[in-house]
């Protein structure tokens, strides 16, 4: 059986690869390469260099392959190059993916992934923590806004073509592979800074709050929703919230770092506070989260190592 996974050689999106081969799938990865690296890709898939946008292109792949099961990755991941170049943001994030929405519809996908924002989706003024699914979103980034748009438009694909769907809103995702010199991933650029003896920087107080949830986690949601939650949204979080200065201190700690933290201004469009309730993934999907902050953490700075040597 075929199945597409897009954004393949980025960080989330090489580990659901990565399993889905393991379990003997046949593999396709579409991948632009603007922010994934061909190190990433899994030498057993089959690889495109094509952008998500390029419909002639997505025709040919869908009509060549038949995938059975599309795992939509691949985005414009970062919510500051979205307040910068929202029209950037919207080409991948939104029109990219209704190209491979219309492709799945024609070529009779069994379903569906979708891996949207936890973190970016319900906004500044929620009340509820660890916040569950029916908090209404009220996204303030051009990022959570085309998320969300594209949440939406599988609503309307489903109602009228009868397409299968899982939404999966992640919390913040950290784990192996993490790109450590983007502006996100603060658990990466952390313990990048730290190996290397750099300086750290915290923006604002340190006291932003997020739901850190690690990779294989995330992963086996994935592979969960191919058989289960169809049409439904789900939290892929923790139920845990751990302040920036809890998380220098704990990566501090397993890296051996001797130096303190710089502060500098906070960073535009932060939100102050992301904790999800993933309940309803525990009740329809089965799934919770195995791996505890300080067991990823240390997995995460074990490979960082290694990839310094
Ligand atoms: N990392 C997190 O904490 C987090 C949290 C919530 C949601 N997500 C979502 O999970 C998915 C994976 O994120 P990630 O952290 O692995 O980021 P990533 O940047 O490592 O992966 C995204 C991949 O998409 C590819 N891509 C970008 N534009 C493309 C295009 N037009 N055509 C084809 N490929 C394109 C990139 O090259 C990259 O390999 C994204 O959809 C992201 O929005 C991530
Ligand atoms: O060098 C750094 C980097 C980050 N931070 C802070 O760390 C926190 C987390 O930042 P980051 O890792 O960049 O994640 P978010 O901005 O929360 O966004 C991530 O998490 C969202 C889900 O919560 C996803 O939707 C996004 O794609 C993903 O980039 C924030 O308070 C940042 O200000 C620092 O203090 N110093």
């Amino acid at each position: 059986m075929n199945i597409l996974v897009t954004g393949g050689a980025g960080f989330i999106g090489s580990h659901v690869v990565d399993k889905l081969i393991e379990n003997g799938y046949g593999v396709i990865v579409v991948d632009n390469l603007s922010s994934g690296k061909v190190e990433n890709l899994n030498r057993n898939a089959l690889f495109y260099e094509q952008s998500i946008e390029d419909e002639e292109m997505m025709e040919r792949i869908f009509s060549l392959h038949r995938p059975e099961y599309v795992f939509h990755l691949a985005a414009q991941a970062s919510v500051a190059i979205s307040v910068r170049e929202p029209a950037r943001d919207a080409k991948t994030n939104i029109i990219g993916s209704l190209v491979l929405l219309e492709k799945s519809i024609k070529y009779g996908v069994k379903k569906f992934i979708f891996s949207s924002t936890g973190g970016a989706i319900y906004g500044e003024n929620v009340k509820v923590f660890p916040t569950p699914e029916t908090e209404i979103p009220h996204p303030i980034s051009p990022y959570g806004i085309a998320k969300y748009s594209t949440e939406m438009y599988l609503e309307f694909f489903a109602r009228e073509y009868g397409l299968k769907y899982t939404v999966l809103r992640y919390a913040n995702v950290y784990g192996p592979r993490q790109d450590p010199y983007g502006e996100a991933g603060v658990v990466a650029i952390f313990t990048e800074r730290m190996l290397r003896g750099e300086e750290v920087h915290i923006f604002g107080d340190g006291e932003y709050v997020r739901d850190y949830v690690y990779v294989d986690d995330v992963v086996r949601a994935n592979l969960l929703a191919m058989e289960k939650g169809d049409n439904e949204v789900f939290n892929i979080g923790t139920g845990r919230g751990t302040t920036v200065n809890q998380l220098f201190k704990l990566l501090k700690e397993i890296t051996g770092y001797d130096k303190e933290p710089v502060y500098k201004p906070p960073r535009k469009g932060d939100v102050r506070k992301s904790i999800l309730d993933y309940t309803k993934a525990k009740e329809k999907l089965g799934w919770e989260p195995k791996v505890s902050l300080e067991e990823g953490l240390k997995l995460t700075v074990e490979y960082f190592r290694k990839t310094l040597e």
